[in-house]
């Protein structure tokens, strides 16, 4: 059985980190697995392992710029655009491997995750070729400063789910970064958030935070309540908008994030009880 981890989420949100993170600790934890790029943008050399698919070895984004004059952002989607039309060739690169556990770091661009057919052809691929394929979505919890921003990082998660229809895994990244006192730690980029600020966030109660009072300045239109309401009521009745925290700095909370990930994807299920070579059965009874 193979397996593939996809993960997204907005630019920056920490996906390469997280990519290999998460290899260290299969290796750590004697697994194998791969690191798969597709991102056609990724300078090679900032990987701390070495991806044994990458999307550049089909197409760069240097040369589409360069050889096509496209600009940043429409390159990237046409590098989309040409592995779309290339899947015999990422069938290929994957077809070496079998029994393994693919961590495929996907590109930011939000647009691959709202509504370029890019993602759910790809997963359909990987479906055809029996990958069992799960999505992990980082947002940073930096970002994390209201509860709009919230709303917000949960729509564009949920239109990124309900384009893949495969199993999901929300995940607040950088929680290193959130500090029970922020007034003395000023490593954040945009501003250290309180623990409880962002514990309300993790496993929400949406009805509880629209009765808050908004923060000043921004005193909710009534014209938009009802669209408020309504947004809020979709996020109540959709059973899968809860976070995970990640903060990479404490073994615990990346294994239980791992833990997560193979329990959705059934890892090893399937694999046949692994005995040790040399020893005899009935040797240690107490086992079984
Ligand atoms: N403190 C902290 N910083 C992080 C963490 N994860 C990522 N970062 C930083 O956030 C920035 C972006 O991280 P990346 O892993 O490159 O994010 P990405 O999602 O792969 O970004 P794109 O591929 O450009 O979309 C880098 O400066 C990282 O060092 C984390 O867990 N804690
Ligand atoms: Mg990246």
């Amino acid at each position: 059985m193979r397996y593939a981890v996809l993960v997204t989420g907005p630019a920056g949100a920490g996906k390469s980190t997280f990519s290999a993170s998460f290899m260290t600790h299969l290796q750590n934890s004697k697994r194998t697995g791969h690191l798969v790029n597709l991102d056609p943008a990724a300078s090679t050399s900032s990987f701390e392992y070495e991806p044994v698919i990458d999307i550049k070895d089909l197409i760069s984004l240097d040369d589409v710029m360069n050889e096509l004059q496209f600009g940043p952002n429409g390159g990237l989607v046409y590098c989309f655009e040409y592995l779309l039309e290339n899947m015999d060739w990422l069938e290929e690169e994957l077809g070496s491997f079998d029994d393994d556990y693919l961590i495929i770091d996907c590109p930011g661009q939000i647009e691959l995750y709202t509504h370029h057919p890019f993602l759910p052809t790809l997963v359909k691929n990987l479906q055809r070729l029996s990958i069992r394929t799960c999505a992990v979505y980082l947002i940073d919890s930096q970002f994390m400063e209201d509860k709009y921003k919230f709303f917000s990082g949960v729509l564009s998660a949920m239109s990124a789910m309900v384009n893949l229809e495969i199993p999901w895994i929300n995940i607040m990244s950088k929680m290193d970064l959130v500090t029970s006192n922020p007034e003395h730690d000023t490593s954040a980029r945009i501003g250290p958030r309180k623990r409880k600020d962002i514990a309300r966030f993790l496993d929400p109660d949406p009805l509880l935070l629209a009765s808050e009072p908004g923060h000043e300045g921004n005193v909710m239109n009534p014209k938009f309540h009802a669209l408020n309401r309504a947004i809020i009521q979709l996020i109540e009745d959709h059973p899968l908008v809860s976070f995970l925290p990640l903060d990479l700095t404490n073994t615990d909370s990346l294994e239980t994030v791992i833990s997560h990930i193979d329990y959705t994807m059934q890892y090893g299920e399937d694999e046949e009880p692994k005995e040790p070579h040399d020893l005899d059965e009935g040797d240690f009874p107490d086992l079984e």
